[in-house]
């Protein structure tokens, strides 16, 4: 009890100093502080056709051509079978193919493999993921994310916080009901084990924005383990007081099924798994399939397992030492 209420009064040390809200990081100010340093954006899509461009065009006509922030826009097409990339590329985006990228090692699979990918495919100093199912994007996503790294050289990474409600498929809005795997998953595995981190109110969100000197030295877990294991790795390698978080207001997204939230979930649960393993805390190796029940009965055993690709850095000094 005694070591909770200590971590307790660390987090709330942490919080006031360490969050704020999009608004209070207006673009002009930016344009000022940013100086040379370089911005991309990058988004992760597969099969998000019906809402990539509309991302994209937001981001180019307001922090591209209306006020200079944002230097580069990637979309990179994971595997979609729709026309993600071309209503990215009408939009103004460069797209890449996810296997295009370092394309002589073996592909790997999901989310966690896009983000990698679109992270070595780009150059900028300051970079920024935002998901490309987004309903409710606005330029102030990216310009809340990069304020605190432009003007606090301290701060090298940041996380997006938001309400999330859950929209049904009828639109009727369920406030509160979104993030379900983050609310029935992710934030209680964070509380028992590394409650440090319990002030990050939105652990799962998709949008955050780091330093890519950070982004490069930390290992990207495959499929929807990426983001539980970047906060993980990120407060070994940069602590606490170097993450911050920015109110964005308001956040909707295509919801995915239960079953899909149910592989999710699962992936999350082993990537912590690992992470209380290589800190020496648990010993036993879990399984890494699950069976899954249809809707029409029947069942299924799914694969849960999650993969990393290493550091980005540690791929560059190989292949400079090569
Ligand atoms: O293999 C994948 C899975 C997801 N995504 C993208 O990652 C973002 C978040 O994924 P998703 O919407 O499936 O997750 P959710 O938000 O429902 O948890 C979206 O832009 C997806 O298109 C991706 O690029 N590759
Ligand atoms: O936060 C969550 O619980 C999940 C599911 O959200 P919903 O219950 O569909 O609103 O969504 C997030 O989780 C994924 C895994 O980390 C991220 O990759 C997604 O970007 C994020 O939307």
């Amino acid at each position: 009890m005694e070591t909770d209420l200590r971590t307790l009064a660390r987090v709330k040390e942490w919080y006031g100093p360490h969050s704020s809200t999009a608004a209070e990081w207006p673009v002009d100010a930016l344009i000022l502080a940013k100086g040379t340093t370089t911005i991309s954006v990058v988004l992760p899509a597969r099969d998000e056709e019906s809402t990539v461009g509309d991302i994209v065009r937001v981001i180019r006509r307001d922090l591209v051509e209306r006020a200079p922030l944002v230097d580069e826009i990637l979309v990179v097409d994971s595997n979609s079978t729709d026309a993600t990339a071309e209503r990215a590329r009408e939009a103004g985006a460069r797209v890449v193919a996810q296997n295009a990228v370092l394309s002589h090692l073996p592909p790997l699979t999901g989310k966690g493999e896009a983000l990698w990918k679109g992270l070595a495919a780009t150059t900028g100093d300051i970079v920024v993921y935002i998901d490309a199912d987004l309903r409710s994007f606005g330029a102030h996503y990216v310009s809340g994310l990069v304020g605190p790294l432009l003007t606090n050289s301290d701060i090298h990474f940041v996380k997006a916080t938001y309400e999330r409600p859950y929209v049904g498929a009828d639109g009727s809005v369920q406030p509160g009901g979104g993030g379900r795997v983050t609310e029935l998953v992710a934030r209680p595995l964070i509380n028992l084990f590394w409650p440090e981190l319990a002030g990050i109110a939105q652990p799962l969100g998709g949008e955050y924005a780091g330093r890519r000197s950070v982004l490069e030295a930390v290992p990207f877990v495959t499929e929807y383990g990426v983001e539980f294991g970047l906060l993980v790795d990120l407060l070994e390698l940069v602590g606490l007081d170097a993450m911050a978080q920015v109110d964005l207001g308001y956040r909707t997204h295509t919801h995915q099924s239960m079953t899909a939230l149910g592989r999710m979930a699962g992936q999350i649960m082993l990537t912590a798994w690992s992470r209380l393993q290589r800190q020496g805390r648990v010993s036993e190796t879990p399984a890494r399939t699950m069976l899954q029940f249809g809707l029409e009965g029947g069942a299924d055993v799914v694969d849960l397992a999650v993969d990393e690709r290493p550091p980005l850095a540690s791929l560059v000094l190989e292949e400079d030492v090569a």
